[in-house]
């Protein structure tokens, strides 16, 4: 992180010979075989929540990695040498380390809110001194509308929230309100419009009562064509019951840090929940964005889930690199990533409610590192961020594991499960079962299957036939993560998910890339922007090559 590329830190171009000499004997099996059961305690850490111990602790075992301890030791030097230490200690100082956008990052700041965890951040920020006042706000609100003090226009209690947003401002209140469902209150119905197709918004207001229904609009730049526009066509569906204007104070709130556009919505500023451009869209649920997660589950539950947070960014901030759990997931993410040519990440969540969790990660993770571009201005001759893609366990054994054991694609995943279900029915044979699959992918994928095992089940007779014996071996030597946390509560969940954040900063750190701006979604926006002015008339449509010209004529053709 001091102007180099990657490459030419020492530590990586050692780990590269470590690569070259070593990768061909980096077999799980002998790995295993070598270490006895030590690998396990060698490569696996524990983290214990400091205010709920036992409660709400989580385990990484990356022991069925392809890594000796030479190699670990190595990526710790790499990160060492990386600088990801001060790195991040400026990033928990507000230093403005989004030096494209000239930017403190500091979604750390938003829940710096716990005097009495035992450590609070000294962070100097404009705005950092108001984040209270924003959680008063939500408290005081969240409250009002979950008791039915806060009335509709026709003097009823809200029964129906909408969330409209898009990005960071719609994917994790999705996320997360899937993820802690069990904590929420039944009777306050929660959807979420995010797509610009107006199907999305036509389909959810055909499930709500104007009455009942409070509007949530969501967006740090309140200039986002989707959600202006969608907020916008709410607003003329809630008049056409409601007709008066000044009722839309009582069923629309919005979320920004744009008052004045707020204001030019309509929307009253005592009706506006405030952040801050150091917060990050895809860092956003920490904030005022969070609020129908707060309305969902309630605020103490949001302030466990921000607790749970904070307590990870103490860990990540105090823990040696060889123990810090974020600086792991990198680590061993980057040695996949740059060394072994892995594309791809899976996130695989044994856990229903987080079957939103690698949707999550896709922005959180895509748009945080996919660069190519370092701080410095150079473009980077290494691979960067990951393709980040997954789906709850065992859904996604059905689906698509065929191909992670068997194609011809290295695929490294992080497969996360609770020891305890909040569901345990049947006397808890469905979460036995559940595990007992978390348990075994990871062994099948690390140790697959010979052809002398197979052989062997097919018999003589069976194993005549070549090509059904070679379709049954399982070459195995498929990297793993795996994560157990206690139970899935809002605490567990803060901190899993601020994990991911901090593995995403560290590999941001490692790679001279800015993690925190997102430049890469801005051409698209301009360019649907002119050609949307030109989509009324056939001779308006100019300056494109002959691909989008022919399809717009095609549209314009066959609209009517
Ligand atoms: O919250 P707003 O400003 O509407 O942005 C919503 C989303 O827009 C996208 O273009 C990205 O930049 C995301 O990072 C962002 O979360």
């Amino acid at each position: 992180m001091d102007g180099k590329l990657a490459t030419e830190y020492s530590s990586w171009q050692k780990l590269q010979q470590l690569y070259d000499q070593q990768h061909e004997q980096l077999v799980l099996k002998q790995l295993f075989a070598e270490s006895k059961s030590d690998r396990f305690q060698q490569f696996s850490r524990e983290y214990k929540s400091p205010s709920s111990g036992d409660q709400d602790r989580i385990l990484l075992d990356f022991s069925k990695n392809l890594i000796t301890s030479e190699i670990f030791k190595q990526l710790i030097a790499l990160a060492k040498e990386a600088k990801v230490e001060p790195f991040r200690d400026a990033m928990f100082a507000g230093e403005h380390i989004n030096t494209s956008e000239g930017r403190a990052v500091l979604h750390v700041a938003l829940r710096n809110v716990f005097a009495s965890s035992g450590k609070q951040f000294q962070i100097k920020e404009e705005g950092a001194d108001e984040v209270q006042g924003v959680l008063d706000h939500i408290k005081q609100f969240t409250n009002s509308v979950r008791s039915g003090e806060w009335k509709g226009y026709t003097g009823k209690a809200i029964d129906t929230i909408v969330n409209i947003g898009i990005g960071g401002s719609d994917l994790g209140p999705v996320m997360v309100t899937e993820a802690l469902k069990h904590y929420s209150k039944r009777d306050l119905k929660a959807h979420f419009v995010s797509n610009i197709d107006g199907t999305d918004l036509a389909e959810v207001t055909k499930q709500c009562n104007p009455e009942t229904t409070l509007f949530i609009v969501a967006s740090k730049t309140f200039t986002t064509q989707e959600t202006i526009t969608n907020a916008e066509s709410a607003r003329e569906w809630f008049l056409e019951s409601a007709k008066d204007k000044a009722h839309v104070a009582k069923h629309f709130v919005a979320l920004s840090t744009n008052t004045k556009a707020v204001e030019a919505f309509g929307i009253s500023s005592s009706n506006m929940f405030k952040f801050w451009d150091w917060v990050g869209g895809r860092y956003s649920l920490w904030s005022a964005i969070g609020l129908s997660i707060a309305l969902v589950i309630g605020y103490e539950n949001f302030e466990q889930l921000l607790l749970g947070a904070h307590e990870m960014d103490i860990h990540f901030v105090e823990t040696p690199l060889e123990d810090n759990l974020p600086v792991i997931l990198a680590l061993v993410g980057i040695w996949y990533n740059d060394f072994y040519g892995a594309q791809t990440q899976a996130l695989l969540p044994y856990d229903q409610y987080m079957h939103k969790f690698a949707d999550y990660f896709q922005q959180g993770d895509m748009e945080s590192n996919g660069k190519t571009v370092t701080k410095a201005g150079q473009f980077v001759n290494y691979e960067t961020g990951p393709i980040i893609w997954g789906q709850s366990g065992t859904n996604g054994q059905h689906a698509f594991y065929q191909l992670i054991h068997q194609g011809t694609k290295l695929i490294p995943c992080d497969f996360l499960a609770p020891v305890q279900t909040l569901n345990p029915i049947a006397g808890g044979k469905h979460h036995e079962i559940l595990l007992s699959n978390f348990f075994a992918q990871p062994e099948a994928l690390a140790f697959g299957k010979t052809e002398e095992q197979v052989r062997q089940e097919l018999g003589a007779e069976g194993s005549k036939n070549e090509a059904l014996v070679k379709s049954k071996i399982f070459q195995g030597n498929k990297p793993t993560n795996s994560i157990m946390f206690q139970k899935l509560t809002p605490k567990t969940l803060g901190s899993l998910i601020a994990m991911y954040e901090h593995k995403i900063h560290v590999q941001g750190a490692i790679w001279g890339i800015n993690s925190y701006d997102q430049m890469g979604v801005e051409l698209g926006k301009v360019l649907a922007k002119n050609i949307l002015a030109q989509l009324p008339d056939e001779s308006k449509v100019t300056g494109h090559d002959a691909s989008t010209t022919g399809l717009i004529h095609y549209f314009q053709k066959n609209r009517k």
